[in-house]
This record gives C-alpha cells, structure tokens and sequence, in this order.
C-alpha cells in the first residue's frame, strides 16, 4: 500500500496559505523525515496525512484511493503530548484495548510493566503514557504511522526505546514511517529521505 499526498495546499479560513503544491509518496517500509521551521504548518500536515483535516487543494490517497475516515484507518498519528490522547477517565488497559490487543512480547518490546495496565492516565509519567500512544496506534492493519514530534518530550534513553520498537515492527510489518521532527539527529538517524515543508 502506497501513501501519496498530491499538490496539497492549507490555510485556516482566510489566512494565509500555510503551503501549496505539497508532494509525498511514501512506500511500505519507507522512512521519510519532514522538516520546516517552526509555524510552517508541519502538524497541519501532518493531520491531513492521516485524514483528521481535509485538504484545501490536492489529494491524500492509498493506493489511488481517497482516504475516508471509516472503521480502522490505516495511517495512525502520533503526536507530542500523550496527556491530550489519553481519556482520562479510563484505566491504561482501556484506552490501550480500544483499537486492539497486543500481546505481552509487544508490550515487553515497548517498555510496558503490567502493573501500569491498572493505573490511571494521571499516575504514569510522559514517556510511560507515550509508550501506550505509541504502541495503540500500531495495529495490524496500520500501515503508515505518521510521528508528529513524537519523542520530543522524552529523556534520550526513553526516546531510543521507543523509537527502536517502532523500527522493529515498521521492519517486521512493512509498515512506513513519516516522522516529523526538530531534532535534525533523529531525523538523519532514521529516515531514507527527507522532504522540506516551504
Ligand atoms: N486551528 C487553527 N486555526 C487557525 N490557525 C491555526 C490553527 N492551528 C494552527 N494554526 C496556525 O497555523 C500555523 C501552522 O501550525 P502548525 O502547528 O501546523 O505548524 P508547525 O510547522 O507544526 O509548527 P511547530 O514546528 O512550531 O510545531 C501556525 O501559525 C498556527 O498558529
């Protein structure tokens, strides 16, 4: 299954345009970083890819087909503050099963102690709660995981583990990767290729 964003153009209301003529192919199994300075409307972007924003201009496609937000969809945003993607009134085992079931060897690939399962939102830290995140939006049937800053927040050693389970299932599935980030290291340690968001 192919990604493809074409000719993408984005403002809000009457502003400005955030960009136009947007390009992006990304192929299963194909890292590809985004780049761009602060305001440029990385995020933006990064919504329409995976079907939370309508386009002004131009397409998002899989595999020729217009994304349409029905049932599971394929391509699985991440973004910075977990804190906002967690309901708060729902135990980790909860929102952690909403989309599907991983297994133990998946939750010990990401970190995960059992005992968290029981906790509320509020009793994890970040990078523990990022952790879930991560590892919900990873069902069989995603097939492109778009990280939005993903780790930023993150100590170094939290940031490598997550990021070295992502790739184990990302080489194991297939699965491609947009990431989005500041962190010009990050960015040139993962990606095959890099775009520029002007
Ligand atoms: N809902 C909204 N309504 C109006 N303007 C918005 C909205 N969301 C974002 N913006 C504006 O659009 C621009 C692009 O925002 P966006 O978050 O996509 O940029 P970004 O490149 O990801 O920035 P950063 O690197 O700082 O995170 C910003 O100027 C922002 O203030």
């Amino acid at each position: 299954m192919q990604l493809e964003a074409r000719d993408i153009g984005f403002r809000y209301g009457n502003g400005a345009w955030l960009f136009r003529g947007v390009n992006l192919t990304v192929k299963p199994g194909e890292i590809v970083g985004i780049v761009g300075p602060s305001g440029q409307g990385k995020t933006t972007f990064a919504r329409i890819l995976a079907g939370f924003e309508e386009p002004i201009e131009g397409t998002v496609t899989l595999d020729g087909f217009s994304v349409q937000n029905k049932g599971y969809y394929p391509v699985q945003l991440v973004f910075q503050h977990p804190e906002k993607a967690i309901n708060p009134r729902w135990k980790m085992h909860k929102s952690l099963h909403e989309g599907w079931k991983p297994d133990q060897a998946l939750l010990d690939t990401f970190g995960i102690e059992r005992e968290w399962l029981t906790r509320w939102p509020g009793e994890l830290s970040g990078g523990e709660l990022q952790r879930f995140c991560v590892l919900r939006a990873l069902g069989p049937e995603t097939r492109f995981l778009i990280a939005d800053e993903m780790t930023t927040m993150l100590d170094a050693i939290t940031q490598a583990q997550i990021w070295h389970a992502v790739l184990e299932i990302s080489r194991k599935r297939n699965m491609g990767i947009v990431v989005i980030s500041h962190e010009a290291k990050l960015i040139e340690r993962l990606c095959d290729r890099v775009i520029e968001l002007v």
